[in-house]
C-alpha cells in the first residue's frame, strides 16, 4: 500500500482481536485513533482567485500574499478562475471513471508493484492480504513530456488518451504558474525555479475509491504528504481531508464545483527551509458512492536535486533539510511501505 507517489508514516493497526473488537472483521483493523469521523468538520481553507495573479496591478501582489499565507498556515488552498474549462475537468474525471469501470483483465495488463514503472495499475485489495485498512485502486502514469508517455497510457477506454492528455497539459501549465506565485511569495522571485520546473516531472495518480460498507472503519489513502513540489488535485466528490497542524484535527475539504485543490509538497517545504510545510492529507471512503480523484504531482527532473534556497538560510534559520531528487524518493518508496515507514520529509530533516 502506498499513497499517490507520496510519503507517510502511519502506525500499523493492532489486530481487531487485540483490541477486543471481536465483532469487527479482522480486515477492518485500522487503529481506533486513525478512524475517520463520519461527520468531519469542514476546513476553512482559502479560495484563491487566480485572475488576481494574472493581473499586473496591485491585485497581483495581494494574491501572491494570500497564496503565501495559505502555504504557511495550511500548506493547502483551493483555486477558482484557474482557466481550465469545466469540460476538460469533466473529460478527465469521466475517462478516469471509465478506465476503472473496465473489466479486471483489461486493467491488469497495466498491473505492477514496481514503483519505478512509469505506468502502473494497482489496488490495495491484494490477494492474500487479509487486512483491508485502505481501499483504493490507482493508475499512475508519467505525463511530461506528454508525447513520450501518452503512447504507454491505457488504450481503453478509447477516448482516454485524448481527454487525460488534454487535462495533463493544461494542469501542468497551471502548476508551473502556481509555482511562480509560490516562489514569489517566498521573496526569491517568480522565476526562481522556472527553468528546472520546465524540465521537471509530472506524475498523474488517478485514484478510485469504490463504495465501502463501513466508511468509519477504513480509509482510501492513509495520512501522508506528497513528495512533489506541488500537487494539483481534482476530485469527483468530497473525501479529501487535511490535518490542521495548529490543533491536530482532521478537516474535510469542502466541495466547490470547478475548483482545484493545491497541496504543498515536501520539496516546497525543503525549498522554503520549512517556512511552508507540506500538507498531511488522507482520503476517506463513502458508503454508497464511488469517488474518483486525479492528483497531478509536479516536481523537478528525475535526478535534479531540490535544495533549500540559500536566500532563506541565515543564522536565525539554519538549513533544515538535505537535498534530494525524485529518484531518491522512489528509492525510499521501493524499500519502504509508506503505510509503515518513515515519511520522505522526515528522512530529509537535518538534526542539529
Ligand atoms: O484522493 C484524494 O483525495 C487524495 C489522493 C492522494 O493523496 C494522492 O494520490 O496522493
Ligand atoms: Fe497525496
Amino acid at each position: 500500500m502506498e499513497g499517490g507517489e507520496s510519503s507517510s508514516s502511519f502506525p500499523m493497526g493492532e489486530s481487531a482481536q487485540e483490541r477486543g473488537l471481536s465483532h469487527v472483521p479482522e480486515y477492518y483493523a485500522i487503529p481506533t485513533s486513525h478512524r475517520p469521523s463520519l461527520n468531519p468538520e469542514t476546513a476553512d481553507v482559502p479560495v484563491i482567485d487566480l485572475v488576481g495573479f494574472r493581473d499586473s496591478s496591485s491585485r497581483r501582489s495581494v494574491t501572491v500574499n494570500d497564496i503565501g499565507n495559505a502555504c504557511r498556515r495550511y500548506g493547502f488552498f483551493q483555486i477558482v478562475n484557474h482557466g481550465i474549462d469545466q469540460f476538460v475537468l469533466d473529460g478527465a474525471l469521466s475517462s478516469a471513471f471509465d478506465f476503472f469501470s473496465l473489466p479486471t483483465e483489461e486493467k491488469s495488463k497495466l498491473m505492477s508493484n514496481d514503483v519505478h514503472n512509469p505506468v502502473r495499475y494497482a489496488t490495495s485489495l491484494k490477494d492474500g492480504v487479509d487486512k483491508i485498512q485502505f481501499s483504493r485502486a490507482f493508475l499512475k502514469h508519467y505525463a511530461y513530456p506528454l508525447e513520450d508517455w501518452v503512447k504507454s497510457w491505457p488504450e481503453n477506454p478509447p477516448a482516454y488518451r485524448e481527454h487525460m492528455g488534454r487535462y495533463a497539459a493544461e494542469v501542468r501549465k497551471l502548476a508551473l504558474e502556481i509555482m511562480e506565485a509560490i516562489t514569489e511569495s517566498l521573496g526569491i522571485g517568480a522565476k526562481y525555479l522556472s527553468n528546472k520546473m520546465e524540465k521537471g516531472m509530472q506524475v498523474m495518480a488517478l485514484n478510485c475509491y469504490p463504495p465501502f460498507p463501513q466508511p468509519g472503519l477504513a480509509l482510501g489513502v492513509p495520512p501522508h504528504s506528497d513528495h512533489s513540489c506541488l500537487t494539483i488535485l481534482l476530485q469527483s466528490t468530497t473525501g479529501l481531508e487535511i490535518l490542521d497542524t495548529e490543533d491536530g484535527k482532521w478537516r474535510a475539504v469542502p466541495e466547490l464545483k470547478g475548483t482545484l485543490q493545491v497541496l504543498v509538497g515536501d520539496h516546497v517545504e525543503v525549498l522554503s527551509n520549512g517556512r511552508y510545510k507540506s500538507v498531511v492529507h488522507r482520503a476517506t471512503l463513502h458508503k454508497e458512492r464511488t469517488r474518483i480523484s486525479i492528483a497531478s504531482l509536479h516536481s523537478l527532473g528525475m535526478d535534479e536535486k531540490m535544495e533549500t534556497a540559500k536566500e532563506l538560510v541565515d543564522e536565525e534559520h539554519p538549513k533544515g533539510y538535505k537535498e534530494s531528487s525524485f529518484r531518491d524518493f522512489l528509492n525510499l518508496l521501493a524499500k519502504n511501505d509508506i503505510a509503515e515507514g518513515k515519511g520522505f520529509i522526515e528522512t530529509l530533516k537535518i538534526q542539529y
